[in-house]
């Protein structure tokens, strides 16, 4: 994934040896603390290796002394573009984006109370505006989708899916020594919202900044361009629509930030579920006659250096090979991965004497930060997992379609209202 995200943003970590009967008791000790809803996954606790990364709520690569304070940001950003695909093959995947479809699900399926204003789109528009109403949109419902740490323990965000801290003044009060280190006592919306105004504009700031090149960069890049820079089903984009303004602005990313390197990874997904799926039954049905090929196709590695070659390919001309259709599966691999990572914003005071050339420094109003952004949880989406990414997306587009949209449009909500199985009438025009 380095050769995506690039070298700085990303901490591979270190294979250790642990005794087995410590990774039992560790095992023991945190199940009771897991969600139920992760409680299907277990830890393997017999090869006796784990992996060890480093602290990413501290900044990376220079060291800082023991007792700084540390800020640190996690979000979870998901999918941030509109499916350009031409095997898609329901308008509204071409409108409304996936996440904002898939909002509706989850608080139907009881994941959250309530659904979010963000909308991904927004975060990786490069447009200042957007981008802060889709970071306060996060600091309102942050679901799974923010953490803040100070001093490495979670201070706002979701412990579990029942346990949700989204008390803005108690934030605010967490907050005040880092951007107002000299100014008073902290008290009043007013002053909340000023501090959590300045968390905002450092959080834009820094995921803005490009600190890294990659070998990717190289890579000829799927054109950000491709598809609609905006959701239909954005709260930012339905406000402007209600002022009676209709274009939404997408300044672009920098082409060194991290945001731009996850997009980039994440729309290695050229074809869509809806085009990968068939290709990923032609790879099953060669290797159900094959079995022994698994391992040459490299379907569970190792991720080498021939592996990340044959990613290069972006062609979407099908020449009907098990090779093509293996790549754009391998590839489809990398997008759901970059779909589902964790972007760790880290902080950390500094005055100004302090912040030598080689430190990133991030300037807020009255403070200063040195600041790391890293990439966290890339290990690469199981091969098998396609399968429940098709039916997923059925699920979320017919849910949506049935649900939503059809309340929108009083026509197709009474024809859902009058019949459950419902018939498409074609009249003669
Ligand atoms: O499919 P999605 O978009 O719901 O993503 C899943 C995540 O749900 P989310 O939508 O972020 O609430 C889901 O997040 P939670 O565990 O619900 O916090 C996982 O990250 C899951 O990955 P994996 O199967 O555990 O490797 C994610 O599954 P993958 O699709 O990445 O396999
Ligand atoms: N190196 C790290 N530094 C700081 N925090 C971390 C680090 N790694 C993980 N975390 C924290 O732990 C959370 C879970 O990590 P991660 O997503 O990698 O686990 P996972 O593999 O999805 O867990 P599971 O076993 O439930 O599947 C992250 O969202 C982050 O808050």
């Amino acid at each position: 994934m380095k050769q995506f995200f690039g070298e700085n943003y990303v901490h591979h970590g270190e294979i250790i040896q642990l005794p087995l009967d410590f990774v039992r008791q560790l095992c023991l000790k945190i199940q009771p603390e897991r969600p139920e809803c992760r409680c299907d996954k277990d830890m393997d606790t017999l090869s006796g290796f784990a992996m060890c990364l480093p602290n990413l709520t501290r900044p990376q690569s220079y060291r800082l002394a023991e007792h700084r304070p540390l800020l640190c940001i996690e979000i979870k950003p998901k999918c941030g573009f509109i499916p350009f695909s031409s095997h898609v093959s329901q308008e509204i995947k071409h409108k409304v984006c996936r996440y904002c479809m898939h909002q509706h699900l989850k608080v139907a399926n009881g994941k959250w109370k309530r659904p979010s204003k963000y909308c991904p789109l927004d975060l990786f528009s490069g447009n200042k505006q957007r981008m802060h109403f889709a970071l306060k949109s996060l600091l309102q419902e942050a679901q799974n989708n923010l953490k803040i740490f100070k001093n490495g323990e979670l201070i706002y965000g979701c412990k579990d899916d029942q346990d949700c801290v989204s008390d803005w003044n108690e934030l605010a009060r967490h907050l005040k020594p880092f951007f107002f280190p000299s100014n008073g006592l902290v008290s009043g919306p007013h002053c909340t919202r000023t501090i959590v105004k300045e968390l905002i504009q450092v959080i834009t700031m820094t995921l803005l900044s490009s600190t890294d090149t990659c070998r990717a960069g190289d890579m000829k890049t799927v054109p950000v361009s491709q598809g609609r820079s905006y959701c239909e089903a954005s709260a930012f984009n339905k406000e402007l629509v209600r002022n009676g303004k209709h274009k939404l602005e997408s300044s672009g990313l920098p082409r060194g930030c991290l945001l731009y390197k996850t997009l980039q990874a994440q729309m290695l997904d050229m074809l869509d579920i809806e085009g990968l799926y068939p290709l990923y039954s032609r790879v099953e049905q060669y290797l159900e006659e094959f079995p022994e090929e698994r391992s040459t196709l490299q379907i569970d590695g190792p991720y080498n250096e021939a592996f990340y070659e044959k990613l290069l390919d972006l062609s979407t001309e099908d020449d009907g090979t098990v090779a093509f259709a293996l790549t754009k599966v391998q590839q489809y691999r990398i997008a759901m991965t970059a779909k589902d990572c964790s972007i760790m914003i880290a902080l950390s005071p500094c005055l100004q004497d302090e912040c030598s050339e080689q430190r990133s420094v991030v300037l807020a109003s009255k403070s200063r930060f040195t600041f790391s952004v890293s990439v966290l949880d890339l290990d690469l989406k199981p091969y098998e997992s396609i399968p429940h990414q098709y039916k997923l997306d059925g699920e979320i587009v017919n849910y949506y379609l049935k649900n939503v949209q059809a309340k929108d449009d009083p026509v197709m909500s009474n024809l859902f209202k009058e019949n459950e199985d419902c018939t498409l009438v074609l009249h003669k025009v």
